[in-house]
């Protein structure tokens, strides 16, 4: 699904108003999808409190606190004080609304939070059309609502924060439970300085021109489901071992076999045919007796020494993998001579970015570098927005793929494309998740996708493995071993 940015959403709204639906029909129309969606899914919510700002944003509100007043819920709608010099929709609904002598009108200085659960506070004061950062009336009002208890929903964007770029340090943004969105992901809802404010997206289709999001250019998209299934292929009833690749996943090191242990195992739960073990001689007892389906190739003894190049395989390198001197320059006397495509992740990137061999990496690689070794190998940045227009910029300097890892982990292509994830969650933020990741993108390249696709399924399908996992053991108890286990199921529901 493609993400545009707020002067083509803009366009794609016009274009719609142009091609049939008139622009207050559209708003409508978005409306009633927000007060449908809170009527559905919050059947607890009685009250709501909704403020309203002078744009289209608050002309949404107006029209959801009819809406919602029509279903019998009771309706407060807070405005600035002061000459209001509304947009043409915001007046009309405004003026409607008006006319509804059992809706209350308050200024925002008159809001006293009800602190009450059943009693919504929804946020219609600032959208797309957000233009600098909230101040005077606005911003005191925002920072009174974020201190309230009571539950909050933002329509479109939560105020506050830009679609596309970061949040100036310390500016007011509305924090959200909730947000009820139109059509589009927004950049920000993606990143983590931002994207905190959201709460859980709600995507609401309202029927936007689909010939002009088809036609928009832009180099980001969040990989939904429609995507995840077009890059998904089931395996061939006419196979064999050979048919799905060998794997060969190389780390561990003394106290550190746990990591490329997982690696192995989440590399065959993905459907590796043929899968391999590097690591050193203090290992083999453990790789052997907990993943019998792996073969063992000895590479040293309490640390990796020596790196065999196997033919026709797909090298995942760098779970436990450490630093010591020869594992270093076993790691650069392999880059050196193999020039297919490897994954590397953890202490392979750290390696590479103490020696500055970044040029070592072959093209068409993968790297999986979390936040801290990204700094690492390319610099540190300000923000993750800086950060992943870093990342654009080296992907395409070293024609590799970086999977930028976070909690929207980021596929970014050599061809400066950008790919968010939306599953996962904080349950896997525990060490040893990184190395299942790798062990599953290292399985995929090895079955013949391509580098980009194996990068944005692998991801996915290490979030949604996530997600199951911490739908049975909770966020808090669930292991990255249980990701491993968990990736049956989450093939189970492709192939459905
Ligand atoms: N027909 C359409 O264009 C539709 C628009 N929709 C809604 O309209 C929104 C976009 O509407 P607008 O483009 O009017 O934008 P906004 O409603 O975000 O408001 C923009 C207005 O606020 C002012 N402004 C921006 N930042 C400010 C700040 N910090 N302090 C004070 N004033 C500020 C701007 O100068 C402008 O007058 C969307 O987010 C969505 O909620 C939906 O109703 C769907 C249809
Ligand atoms: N809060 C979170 N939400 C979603 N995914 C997360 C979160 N924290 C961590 N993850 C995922 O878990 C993995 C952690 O990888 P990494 O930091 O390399 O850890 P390690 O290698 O130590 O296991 C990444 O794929 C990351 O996207
Ligand atoms: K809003």
């Amino acid at each position: 699904m493609k993400i545009l940015s707020a002067p083509q959403i803009k366009e794609c709204d016009q274009t719609t108003i142009r091609t049939g639906i008139s622009s207050i029909q559209l708003m409508e129309k978005a409306a009633n999808a927000c007060a449908s969606w809170i009527v559905n899914n919050m059947k607890n919510i009685k009250k709501v409190q909704v403020f309203c700002g002078k744009g289209n944003n608050g002309g949404d509100g107006f029209a959801v606190a009819r809406l919602l007043y029509e279903k019998a819920i009771d309706v407060e709608v807070y405005i600035d004080r002061g000459k209001q010099d509304f947009s043409e929709d915001a007046k009309i609904n405004y003026k409607k609304i008006r006319k509804n002598s059992g809706i209350v009108f308050k200024y925002f200085s008159k809001f006293l939070p009800d602190n009450n659960e059943n009693s919504l506070i929804i946020d219609a004061l600032f959208g797309y059309g957000l233009n600098r950062n909230l101040s005077g009336r606005v911003k005191a009002v925002v920072d009174q609502l974020n201190s309230s208890r009571q539950p909050k929903l933002a329509i479109d964007i939560p105020s506050g924060l830009y679609a596309d770029k970061m949040t100036d340090d310390n500016s007011t943004v509305f924090k959200a439970d909730i947000t009820l969105t139109f059509q589009f992901y927004k950049r920000s809802f993606m990143h983590p300085e931002t994207g905190r404010f959201c709460g859980t997206i709600e995507l609401l289709d309202i029927g936007l021109d689909q010939q002009f999001i088809d036609d928009a250019k832009t180099d980001f998209f969040v990989a939904d489901r429609q995507m995840i299934r077009s890059i998904y292929r089931p395996r061939a009833d006419f196979s064999n071992k050979g048919t799905f690749g060998k794997s060969i996943l190389v780390g561990g090191s003394y106290g550190k076999m746990g990591s490329v242990l997982m690696s192995t195992l989440a590399a065959l739960r993905t459907g590796s045919g043929l899968t391999f073990t590097m690591a050193p001689d203090c290992g083999y007892g453990i790789l052997q007796s907990q993943v019998p389906e792996a073969m063992f190739v000895n590479s040293g003894d309490n640390y990796i020494d020596k790196l065999e190049i196997q033919e026709k395989s797909v090298y995942g390198i760098g779970p436990g993998l450490g630093k010591e001197k020869l594992t270093q320059q076993a790691l650069f006397d392999f880059l050196k001579s193999y020039k297919n495509p490897v994954v590397l992740d953890a202490d392979a990137l750290n390696i590479l970015a103490e020696s500055k061999k970044q040029n070592l990496i072959p093209e068409n690689s993968v790297i999986t570098p979390h936040p801290l070794e990204f700094g690492r190998l390319f610099g540190k940045t300000h923000d993750s927005f800086e950060r992943l227009d870093l990342a654009k910029k080296k992907a395409k300097e070293h024609q590799i793929f970086i999977v930028l890892k976070d909690h929207h982990t980021a596929v970014v292509t050599p061809q400066g494309q950008v790919f968010y994830n939306i599953t996962g969650n904080s349950g896997m933020a525990k060490g040893g998740s990184g190395d299942v990741l790798t062990g599953i993108i290292t399985s995929l390249i090895s079955q013949k996708y391509e580098p980009e696709s194996a990068c944005i399924l692998g991801v996915w399908l290490h979030g949604m493995a996530g997600d199951l996992a911490a739908e049975q053991f909770s966020k808090e108890a669930m292991l990255p071993t249980d990701l491993i286990h968990k990736i049956a199921d989450v093939f189970k529901l492709l192939s459905k």
